[in-house]
């Protein structure tokens, strides 16, 4: 069968984008994990429906590699409006349902949206971060790889745990990765962020995405870093925070109550046919 897709990325976080607002397909996992490998596929970090909606201009469904569902991709989203624009589906305002409910999106220039991501939730059953304690998970320790690492967790929709290191660029994440993705504390594993204060409300970070391992950006993963850094008083509320990934940088904004703003870009690279 012929498959027509979209290929897009935020930052380097790269997706193929099914246009599926005639009717979601049920085969979405499969296809994640047979056109995420590169080199010996399309090649991507995953792979993202755009479907219809009752409540909102379209819906957004994200598989990683793995073919593991997220409710809620950052980098995702901005690039799901940006094709929604460019299908004139809908104009410089918009709103896309998610699995983590609706949220609002606004044209900021040529490919760039800044999306409404909703609140940071630290409760632990709402993460979910379980066997430390009732208490929200702030700068506590877990062991990895042998090692303490002094954690914060929240959710954004998705599982966050946030840990704050010397320097980002030193760390081996291939070989930690795993440990903290799949550590007995994330009932439903985790995306792990790497962050080095670079500077006053300036943040360096590297993220193990769960589902897909490393990736060059995590929309979802630069809101939690902000809301951590915030609580653990490292970056200011009410400001925006500039966080530089690999791929690129995203530009976050914490409120006094955990409201979160984000900022990026969304680019369309190709489109393309593939038998499948
Ligand atoms: N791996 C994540 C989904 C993708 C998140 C990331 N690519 C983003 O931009 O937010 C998870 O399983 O929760």
């Amino acid at each position: 069968m012929r498959l027509e897709f979209t290929k897009m990325h935020g930052c380097g976080n790269d997706y193929i984008y099914l246009d599926c607002l005639k009717g979601m397909i049920d085969n979405a996992p499969e296809l994640a994990r047979r056109l995420s490998p590169r080199r010996f596929s399309v090649g991507s970090d995953g792979l993202i429906c755009i479907a219809p909606s009752q409540v909102a201009d379209a819906t957004m469904r994200m598989f990683n590699a793995d073919g593991s569902e997220s409710a809620m991709c950052g980098n995702g989203i901005r690039c799901v409006a940006q094709w929604l624009y460019e299908h004139k589906v809908a104009g410089d305002e918009m709103t896309i349902e998610t699995l983590a409910g609706i949220k609002h999106l606004s044209r900021k220039g040529e490919g760039i949206w800044q999306v409404e991501m909703g609140a940071a939730e630290f409760e632990p059953a709402l993460v979910p971060v379980k066997g430390l304690g009732p208490d929200p998970v702030i700068n506590r320790a877990i062991a990895v790889d042998g090692l303490p690492w002094q954690v914060t967790a929240l959710s954004m929709g998705n599982p966050h745990c946030v840990t704050v290191v010397e320097d980002v660029q030193s760390l081996d994440l291939e070989r930690i990765g795993p440990g903290f993705e799949n550590h007995p504390a994330f009932p439903e594993h985790v995306n792990t962020e790497f962050i080095q204060v670079m500077g006053k409300n300036h943040l360096a970070m590297r993220v193990w995405e769960r589902g897909s391992g490393e990736t060059l950006a995590c929309g979802t993963g630069a809101c939690a870093s902000a809301a951590a850094a915030v609580m653990l008083r490292l970056c200011e509320p009410d400001t925006d925070i500039a966080l530089d990934l690999p791929g690129g940088r995203l530009t976050i904004r914490v409120s006094e109550d955990w409201q979160i703003r984000m900022t990026g870009p969304a680019k369309t690279v190709y489109t393309g046919v593939v038998e499948v």
